[in-house]
């Protein structure tokens, strides 16, 4: 039976790295005769270029209509002072908060091949295996009131709303004491409740569901020890749940630990399990077109999908083990490069993947 793959590549490095991710694809579709038919679509900047808005109704129908969504990233200098209301980001959080992804997994998994790589010692990172989840689809990002606004005294000011409800709470916390319960069966859910009350209720509401998991240790902290923690002694955590914002900075901190942002894969997936692949950085317009980006945070995406929307967990396996297999034999992009190891562009590693899957 076919499968359809939408592949959006977005801005910056976006294209650069789905080109390798979809030349690991072609050759595992191949090889366990998955059926993955593609399809493309615009969002973010290139949307903007094209059409004039970030996310084309063309987009999210073709979205919405297939079994998984592979995509690069977004964003860039290029489109920073356009209206706000038409930036690239608005196009992302569009297309999320449109398909329901409100589940964000992004795993932080320390490959033994890259200890030297981290921003910590290698013994407080190694065997390191987080899971965060984080909150996708509400939260600051998309509470109202929200806006710019002129005061009385002709001053302006900019204002968001930190809201969450009981059926937003609940629903992640499922996510992630389920996920907790197949894993280490350790959850620490991080909060502001010392401060916010959307997060009062937060921790009140996954407190309450702790009961229905009597075997997940559940403990809560607040944000700013939650951020120390990561990079003092990482391996305390085995599944973090948090809101949008705090999840969005944490999983940048924790993606240092696994040596690269250039590493850290991420699903986003709504209450059925379908969902959208994405690598948890940016357009990375710093090296955009010269061949410097890590690709593998791509291709563990990729991976992802295969598992979480595609039902093929072989395929899966065969390109986390290729990933594996590259970083033994010493293939590194500059952001994960240490002295000794074979320093590669983003195509070279593609290369590398191909011939690690074919030989
Ligand atoms: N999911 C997304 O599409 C997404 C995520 C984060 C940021 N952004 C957007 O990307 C643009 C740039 O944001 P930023 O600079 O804050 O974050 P960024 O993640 O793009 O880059 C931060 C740093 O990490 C490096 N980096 C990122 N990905 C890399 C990779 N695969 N290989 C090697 N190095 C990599 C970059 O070179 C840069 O030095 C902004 O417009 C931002 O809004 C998009
Ligand atoms: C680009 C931006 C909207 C996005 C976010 O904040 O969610 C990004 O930082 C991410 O981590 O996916
Ligand atoms: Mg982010």
């Amino acid at each position: 039976m076919s499968k359809k793959v939408l592949l959006i590549a977005g801005d910056g490095i976006g294209p650069e790295i789905s080109v390798e991710a979809k030349r690991v694809l072609d050759i595992i579709n191949q090889q366990f005769d998955l059926g993955i038919e593609y399809d493309e679509a615009l969002l973010g900047g290139a949307a903007i270029d094209a059409t004039g808005v970030p996310l084309p109704d063309e987009t999210l129908a073709k979205a919405k209509a297939c079994d998984a969504i592979l995509f690069g990233a977004i964003g860039g200098p290029k489109w920073d002072n356009i209206d706000r209301d038409i930036r690239p980001e608005k196009g992302l959080l569009g297309l999320r908060s449109g398909l329901e992804l409100f589940g964000n997994l992004r795993p932080a998994i320390l490959y033994p091949q890259l200890a030297d790589a981290s921003s910590l010692k290698p013994e407080v990172v190694s065997g390191l295996d987080i899971l965060i989840v984080r909150e996708l689809t509400g939260g600051i990002y998309f509470g109202e009131p929200r806006g710019i606004r002129t005061l009385e005294n002709g001053e302006r000011e900019g204002y968001n709303t930190y809201k969450y409800n009981e059926t937003e709470i609940r629903r992640i916390a499922k996510v992630a004491f389920e996920a907790a319960k197949k894993r280490g069966g350790k959850l620490c859910s991080v909060d502001k409740a010392n401060v916010l009350e959307a997060t009062v209720l937060w921790r009140e509401i996954v407190q309450d569901m702790a009961k229905d998991y009597p075997e997940v240790e559940l403990s809560h902290m607040y944000v700013d020890n939650a951020a120390m923690q990561l990079v003092r002694a990482p391996k305390q955590f085995d599944v973090i749940v948090t809101g949008n914002l705090f999840g969005d900075i944490l999983s940048d901190a924790a993606a240092m630990l696994t040596g690269s942002i250039g590493m850290l894969p991420s699903a986003s997936l709504d209450k059925n399990g379908r969902g959208m692949y994405e690598p948890c950085h940016g357009s990375a317009p710093d090296i955009a077109g010269q061949g410097k980006a890590n690709p593998l945070a791509m291709v563990l995406s990729a991976a992802m999908m295969l598992r979480y929307s595609l039902n093929a967990t072989a395929a899966a396996d065969a390109i986390e083990v290729a990933v594996g297999k590259v970083l033994d034999q010493g293939y590194r992009t500059p952001d994960i490069h240490t002295e000794g190891m074979k320093l590669v562009s983003t195509s070279e590693m593609g290369d590398a993947l191909v011939a690690a899957l074919t030989e």
